[in-house]
């Protein structure tokens, strides 16, 4: 399976890494340390060094109570980096948004990848990206970041996600993207409980049905925490161990923080799934 974005082609054979860059204040992990564009660049090229094949900019923090950020703010934070990386790195450059206008801006500035946790639910974004013509991942989300934690309910998490995501996958075919230009992801952490998350964990190799490239984002997340009990930066092997599940079961993008240890494990995971035959 190829992902193709303007002149890049991402072989979806091989587990991808997709970086994090978070240029927000409140970032949950690296408490914004990257809120300059020479720190957002010199994480960048760490990141490309260390294996990642794409970077994830994200100027409205996702994580579990986060203010909300104006489109003006978020554009000011994430098109000038994304113009800055596109000139310089030979990277998919993904953006972490769901407005329109910041949907619209980062296309314009070189962006290969719309990355909104949100399906494109805000108004204009859907048209924004038909418009675009970039990639776009689709990600189930119970409520909204501000109070998905508080009490998230299923009678059967896998299928209602499973179901979500063929709604998602409809209604933008039926707005005219291109099928082969949509990736899903589950949403870990995204209105899940610890048991919510470890079932989707589970059984994410049924989400292949789709026949799209499965992207999963559990680094440093609190289904980590919750059973270590240590606060985000001392969460790597937990985290590189869900890559590692998940990357068995096939899917396709790891997006993480902790670049070089990740893709270490991948070829872990490489070398056994070749083997498989
Ligand atoms: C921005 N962001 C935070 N967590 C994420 C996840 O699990 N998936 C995707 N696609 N984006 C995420």
């Amino acid at each position: 399976m190829l992902l193709k974005s303007r002149d890049l082609v991402l072989d979806l054979n091989y587990p991808q890494i997709m970086g994090i860059l978070n240029v927000t204040p409140d970032s949950f992990s690296d408490g914004g340390t990257h809120n300059t564009l020479d720190a957002a660049l010199r994480h960048t090229e760490a990141m490309i060094a260390a294996g990642a094949t794409m970077i994830d900019i994200g100027g409205e923090s996702t994580r579990p109570g986060a203010a909300e950020v104006s489109a003006a703010e978020e554009m000011d934070r994430v098109v000038p980096v994304v113009e800055a990386i596109a000139r310089r790195f030979e990277v998919w450059i993904s953006v972490d948004t769901s407005k329109a206008e910041v949907i619209r801006g980062s296309a314009e500035a070189g962006a290969n990848l719309i990355n909104d946790i949100r399906s494109l639910q805000e108004p204009g974004a859907l048209d924004a990206a038909v418009q675009s013509g970039l990639p776009v991942c689709l990600m189930h989300m119970q409520g909204e970041p501000r109070t998905m934690q508080q009490k998230p309910v299923y009678s059967n998490v896998v299928e209602e996600v499973d179901a979500y995501l063929a709604e998602q996958i409809a209604r933008c075919v039926g707005a005219g993207i291109v099928r082969e230009n949509l990736l899903i992801d589950p949403g870990f952490g995204f209105g899940k409980d610890l048991k919510h998350n470890y079932q989707l964990l589970a059984h994410l190799a049924r989400f292949h049905h789709f026949g799209l490239p499965l992207l999963v984002g559990m680094s440093r997340k609190s289904m980590i925490g919750q059973l270590l009990n240590v606060p985000p930066s001392q969460r790597i092997v937990g985290s590189v161990a869900c890559a590692v599940i998940a990357a068995m079961q096939g899917a396709q993008i790891i997006r993480v923080h902790d670049v070089k240890e990740t893709v270490e494990a991948m070829r872990i995971v490489e070398a056994t799934l070749s083997a498989k035959g």
